[in-house]
């Protein structure tokens, strides 16, 4: 009755307007009308509601700024573009498209919720009833069991899932019934076998815990991945379905760390909007901590004598007699454990103008092919790539000068430069030093040229620094029966014969170069941006050089600490 009076006295008052505004019956009609219907309504209106309502309708600000517009508009010369609106809002079809909105709007949209449960416990005062429509998706939640009192509670609700979309469960309410069926004397096992058996809608009653987890605010922390995890896989998640499998390289978004063992994560640019469960980095460095004594069985050195300690040295060399290569590595790291690899936050960076060169490192078992395809990009561009001069204590011969072929530096300088940590790598041979100092890659970089240096596995955690932000390519060796066609007229340098000549590689080296970058790749892969299988040659080298513009001109995931500086 009330809304049927309403509605039939706000109609006489709209046409009333219209009426009163197309016949222009004077100025001041409008406002005259308005304060006075009210007055004239109240006749019509019982309850002291129904009055203040109209009241608040007719003292409608909208409603006065249109009566006013209105006004402005009546017994002036109307502009071309009035005249053009009221000639549209005239036409059937517009009038037609108001009264299908007005229609619409009236409707109620709003879910029809079924009537809440009759035996619902008085003394239950807290108790909620939450009724969620399940698809195939899961619930989004998981639940633990009080070991004292036996109750169920929500123990993490998944950023994005179906359950944080709901907004209606919490961290912290206490599961008492699923679909009618009581869960304290339930094992989580058993409760969620009947969440996985439900579909369509499920009801749950709760009682709302008391922890209130604030605004959800999702967290800008990315990490690169450092392993691979296939929640499949692992015997210690609380729940396999809410884990987020990853690869070693990929970039994850966190989005929250609340839980000290699982944090919730999503794939960074991934399309799904729901985070999963991945193992904190303390979890994770606590397991591989433990794993490690399985790791130190497997064989962690070449079985070849060592002999890589040389390829930034050897290119450096114009003259093809004094090549030396066999220079051997003082230090017995080569296959050292690298830092529990578990992950890096990152950020993005991209080289701005005028900034350093990211400095460019490749990596690979000896007779790889580094140094071909170092030389290559030297070829292709001396004016942009460079690579470092050597350092050494053996006296200089007569063709050679000082900070050409090497700095020619005396023994005891070689061994203080070695004492104040100057060098990146360095070793003896035949009673001489060798090595590849930092200031040589800084001079290098000083000059705005890229720097192509080559380095045994174990400097690479040195070298990543914010200053020289290192671009690590790893070369790796394609199989054995490629090797054996793409190599047949190879020479292995570092393998030189008694007389000092480089000599065609034998079934052996292929193995050995095998074996080797498995191992590199186990024990320093996370360390690699870049991973190039130098099969065909050309193939690698444009690989190379594709990789390396990119690096220069597109923008990509560094490590935090990297862009502070
Ligand atoms: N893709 C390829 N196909 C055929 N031959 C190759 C290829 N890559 C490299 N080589 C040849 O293999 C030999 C060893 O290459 P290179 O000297 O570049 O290896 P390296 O990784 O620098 O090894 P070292 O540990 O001896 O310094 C050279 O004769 C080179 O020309």
């Amino acid at each position: 009755m009330y809304l049927n009076t309403c509605h039939l006295q706000t109609t006489r008052f709209i046409s009333k307007l219209y009426r009163c505004y197309f016949n222009s019956t004077g100025a001041g009609c409008l406002y005259e009308l308005l304060s006075a219907l009210p007055v004239q309504l109240q006749a019509h209106v019982d309850s002291a509601d129904d009055r203040s309502f109209l009241h608040t309708m007719f003292g409608e600000r909208s409603l006065h700024s249109l009566v006013k517009v209105l006004e402005e508009l009546q017994g002036k010369v109307l502009s071309v573009e009035v005249r053009e609106l009221l000639k549209l809002l005239s036409k059937p079809h517009i009038k037609s498209l108001l009264s299908v909105h007005d229609t619409v709007a009236q409707k109620s949209y709003e879910p029809e919720l079924p009537p809440l449960p009759d035996d619902i416990d008085d003394d239950e005062d807290s108790v909620k009833i939450i009724r969620l429509v399940k698809n195939k998706e899961p619930l989004g939640a998981t639940i633990k069991r009080d070991e004292r009192t036996g109750a169920i509670f929500i123990a993490r609700i998944m950023r994005g899932g179906a359950a944080d979309r709901s907004g209606l469960i919490h961290v912290g309410d206490e599961l008492k019934e699923v679909n009618g069926i009581p869960v304290d004397d339930k094992r989580p096992e058993d409760i969620i076998r009947i969440l996985a058996q439900s579909q369509g809608a499920i009801t749950f009653k709760v009682v709302p815990g008391i922890l209130d987890e604030g605004p959800a605010k999702e967290p800008k922390v990315y990490l690169r991945a450092l392993f691979d995890y296939n929640p499949e896989e692992d015997t210690a998640i609380p729940c396999k379905e809410a884990g987020l499998a990853f690869r070693r390289g990929d970039v994850l978004q966190v989005v929250s760390q609340d839980d000290a063992t699982w944090w919730q994560a999503k794939h960074e640019g991934g399309a799904d909007h729901r985070a999963g469960l991945i193992p904190s980095k303390h979890f994770q460095e606590r397991r591989l901590a433990h794993r490690r004594p399985l790791t130190n069985t497997l064989p962690q050195k070449i079985t070849r004598k060592p002999s890589s300690f040389r390829r930034s040295f050897r290119l450096s060399k114009r003259n093809k007699k004094t090549n030396k290569s066999m220079y051997e590595c003082k230090k017995s790291e080569q296959y050292d454990t690298a830092d529990l690899p578990t992950y890096e936050e990152v950020a993005h960076y991209r080289k701005g103008h005028g900034a350093k060169h990211r400095l460019v490192v490749l990596v690979g078992p000896t007779g790889v092919g580094l140094n071909e395809l170092k030389r290559k990009l030297l070829i292709s561009d001396p004016q942009h790539f460079s690579v470092t001069i050597p350092h050494t204590s053996r006296g200089k011969r007569s063709q050679e000068s000082d900070g050409v072929e090497y700095h020619f530096i005396s023994k005891h300088l070689f061994e203080t430069d070695i004492h104040n940590t100057k060098f990146i790598e360095h070793g003896e041979y035949k009673g001489n030093y060798y090595g590849t100092s930092v200031d040589s890659v800084r001079s290098v970089l000083a000059k705005n040229k890229v720097c192509l240096l080559d380095v045994q596995p174990h400097t690479l955690k040195n070298l990543r620094t914010a200053e020289f932000k290192p671009f690590v390519v790893f070369v790796k060796p394609p199989s054995i029966e490629r090797l054996r066609e793409t190599r047949k007229n190879a020479k292995i340098i570092s393998g030189k014969d008694d007389k000092g000549s480089a000599k065609p590689f034998t079934e052996e080296d292929f193995l050995e170069m095998i074996n080797a970058a498995q191992l590199m790749e186990n024990q320093y892969g996370h360390l690699f941006e870049k991973v190039i299988v130098n099969d065909d040659l050309t193939t690698a080298f444009s690989e190379l050089k594709t990789a390396l513009r990119k690096v220069e001109t597109e923008t990509h995931w560094v490590p935090i600490s990297w862009t502070h500086s």
